[in-house]
């Protein structure tokens, strides 16, 4: 029985800008992508019919419309294929948090099936569809770090530094949509060049909100910064600090308020699961010859 074990990586939103609005009401973003070295992990396994099985170590995202299961069913729907899947997802992830964890899990779903079912669609073609699912899929598609535009389609690969991350979770409930809608966000941000942006100039605009309407949040931000350089990831209510070396990044940890999840991470640039993908491509064709 054929089965593929795939991760889907965190992201971090290294800055996050609001330059305008669009018609529909979305916000045209400047942002730029990271992924972490923190994943879930995904196995899909070839099964004789044409549904789509799906369960998941978290039971409260163990349901017909986790984005896992649309992605799958979209696959299905656009390429009319007569196959179907099992997909097993170990969630490690915290969720709804800014991490994308959701959006990398349907990435790798897309990615995955795509080779599992000898679809052959091109990265822009799966992009695309991403999209469709939510705005952070596509970065997790194409798997590089990169500078964004858009809600998060226009993708420029981009090489930061990649330090080690404290990331921390304020166990604190944000709705994205709730601040997307409040009247006092910075959404006139002056668009930066692609070329010549620097992360010291930049800011993430939903902390000020944030911080006002979640003290928790602010708390922990007030916290870590005496650490490192401090941030929000999308609209929280994760937050990061950028340390020089993984020992920094663990004494802090070490030290940090109990009432808080963290984990320590090191940024990437290249996601895992593309990575995965090419190795995996590589020994077929070397087993071939
Ligand atoms: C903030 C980011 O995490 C940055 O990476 C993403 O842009 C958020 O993307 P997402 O989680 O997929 O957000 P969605 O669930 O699509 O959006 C929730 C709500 O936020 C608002 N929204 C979202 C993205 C955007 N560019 N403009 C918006 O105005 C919309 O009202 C939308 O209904
Ligand atoms: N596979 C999944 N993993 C996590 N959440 C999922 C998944 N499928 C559906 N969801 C739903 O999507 C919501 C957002 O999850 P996700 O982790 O993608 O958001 P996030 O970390 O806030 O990322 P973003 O930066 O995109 O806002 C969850 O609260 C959950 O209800």
């Amino acid at each position: 029985m054929e089965t593929l074990v795939l991760p889907a990586p965190a992201k971090l939103n290294l800055f996050l800008h609001i330059t305008g609005r669009r018609a529909d009401g979305y916000h045209e973003l400047q942002s730029v992508f990271q992924f972490l070295d923190l994943h879930d992990v995904l196995s899909f396994t070839r099964i004789s019919s044409i549904d789509i099985e799906f369960q998941c170590s978290d039971a409260q995202l163990d349901t017909p419309d986790n984005l896992v299961v649309r992605a799958a069913q979209l696959l299905q729907s656009y390429q009319r294929v007569a196959q179907g899947v099992r997909i097993i997802l170990d969630k490690r992830l915290p969720y709804g948090g800014g991490l994308g964890g959701g959006s990398s899990d349907a990435a790798t779903t897309l990615l995955a099936l795509n080779q599992l079912w000898e679809l052959n669609l091109t990265t822009d073609q799966l992009a695309e569809l991403g999209l469709q699912l939510g705005a952070d899929v596509p970065v997790f598609v194409r798997g590089h770090a990169a500078f964004a535009e858009g809600v998060g389609e226009r993708l420029y690969p981009v090489q930061p530094t990649s330090p080690w991350y404290l990331v921390i979770d304020p166990r604190v409930h944000i709705s994205t949509a709730e601040l997307f809608q409040h009247s006092e966000l910075k959404r006139d941000c002056v668009p930066l060049a692609r070329e010549t942006w620097q992360q010291q100039t930049t800011q993430n605009v939903f902390e000020p909100l944030v911080r006002q309407l979640y003290p928790e949040v602010a708390k922990a931000l007030d916290w870590l910064v005496e650490y490192a350089p401090t941030r929000l990831t999308g609209t929280g209510a994760c937050l990061f600090g950028a340390f020089e070396s993984q020992e920094l990044a663990r004494a802090a940890l070490a030290r940090m308020p109990a009432q808080w999840n963290g984990f320590v991470a090191r940024g990437l640039n290249e996601s895992p699961v593309c990575q995965q993908l090419r190795q995996a491509s590589t020994d077929n064709l070397t087993n071939q010859d």
